[in-house]
């Protein structure tokens, strides 16, 4: 059962997300059944289709318009030193994708995808580039507040941040056929631990990384605040909302809602590393049948990663050790998730090729 909100829209969402169509994946799995190879030989990929197929509630399931929403914000828990780089960068990097500069521009151009950037809550305001065109403006805050003092926003603050996803989400939802979630948000590997060991129950010490390149003396310091965070908030494990506003993040909280919105619309949705998955555990703890929408694209190198792809049923696409966020990993696996399709529209049965099935014993 989706838990009480306090918001007729996301109510509204939540409503609306049923699970995959059991009819449709059982004709995929008749069809893939029936191709010309011995059984089930494209493995993973053949999984994928029937799993599109169960989306779409269609044998020729439309992928071909790709989108990677990269969702900004920033995080009042890194004035306590636990990533490796300035909370500068997150505006800097916003502008190098701006100008084409950033991986996710590199592999988004070669999936052919979309990217659309969101402002939910950078420190920066980037007005200029919202007058262009080039961000969508939906500041929730200047950054959240440093959780290690208390909660990183208020629920309702929460509330507004997923709900901002789910917009951004029905608003693109009838230009896109795929989406992914990815983000930028100097801190962000953070909170995610926190919400993680929320979510999984697992120690923090197993689900903390070193992010964008701690070393030892660093990573010991991050366990401890996000430890810390956990014991002065006390965030409530069953609350998805009260998870992201206490140890979260607002472009968290964003993610979970732009998986929630496409779910609704019937949408696959490729979920990026550490911080994407962070946000796909809050929206299945809003509305488990989410999980039915969800397609892990890579496996994070950050150690938390696996444990929260496990919680979630899931088993990443790639695995390439990468560690960027961005939508890069889902951008990737782009690839696979239009070959998956392809198995299904482009092959032919045994029957139509009349090619010889395998013998009986
Ligand atoms: O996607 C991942 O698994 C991932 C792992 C480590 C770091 N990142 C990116 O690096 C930033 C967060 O790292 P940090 O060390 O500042 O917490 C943020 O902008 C993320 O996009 C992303
Ligand atoms: C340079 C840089 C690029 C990034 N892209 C996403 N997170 C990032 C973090 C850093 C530090």
């Amino acid at each position: 059962m989706p838990q009480i909100s306090a918001s007729s829209f996301l109510d509204r969402t939540f409503r609306a997300i049923c699970p995959q169509d059991n009819e449709w994946r059982d004709r995929a799995r008749a069809r893939l059944s029936e191709l010309t190879m011995p059984f089930w030989a494209l493995g993973d990929l053949m999984d994928l289709a029937v799993d599109l197929a169960g989306i779409t509630r269609s044998l020729h399931p439309p992928v071909a318009r790709k989108r990677v929403v990269v969702m900004v914000g920033d995080h009042g828990v890194a004035t306590e030193g636990v990533s490796q780089y300035p909370v500068e960068v997150t505006g800097q990097m916003l502008r190098n994708m701006v100008n084409g500069g950033a991986g996710i521009n590199a592999l988004a151009s070669q999936a052919g995808a979309e990217i659309t950037l969101v402002d939910v809550g950078a420190k920066e305001d980037f007005s200029d580039l919202v007058a262009s065109g080039a961000l969508i403006a939906k500041k929730i805050g200047h950054g959240t507040d440093n959780m290690l003092l208390g909660p990183a926003m208020s629920r309702t603050h929460a509330v507004m941040a997923v709900e901002a996803g789910i917009e951004i989400a029905n608003q693109l939802a009838d230009s896109t056929d795929l989406f992914a979630t990815g983000e930028i948000g100097i801190g962000n590997t953070t909170p995610s631990s926190a919400v993680a060991a929320v979510i999984t129950g697992r120690p923090v010490i197993e689900l903390t990384g070193r992010g964008t390149g701690l070393d030892d003396a660093g990573l010991a310091h991050k366990v401890a605040v996000v430890e810390a965070a956990l014991q002065k908030n006390r965030p409530d494990a069953k609350d998805g909302l009260d998870i992201l506003a206490k140890v979260g993040g607002f472009e968290l909280g964003a993610i979970a809602g732009l998986i929630l919105g496409a779910a609704a619309k019937r949408k696959p949705v490729v979920v990026d590393g550490l911080i994407s998955t962070a946000g796909a555990l809050i929206a299945y703890k809003l509305e488990p049948f989410v999980r039915d929408f969800i397609v892990c694209g890579h496996g994070s190198a950050e150690p938390g990663h696996a444990p929260m792809c496990a919680f979630l049923g899931k088993k990443p696409l790639l695995q390439l050790g990468m560690r960027l966020g961005e939508g890069t990993g889902a951008a990737l696996a782009f690839n696979l998730v239009e070959a998956a399709a392809r198995v299904l529209t482009q092959m032919a049965t045994f029957a139509e090729a009349s090619v010889s099935t395998a013998r009986k014993n």
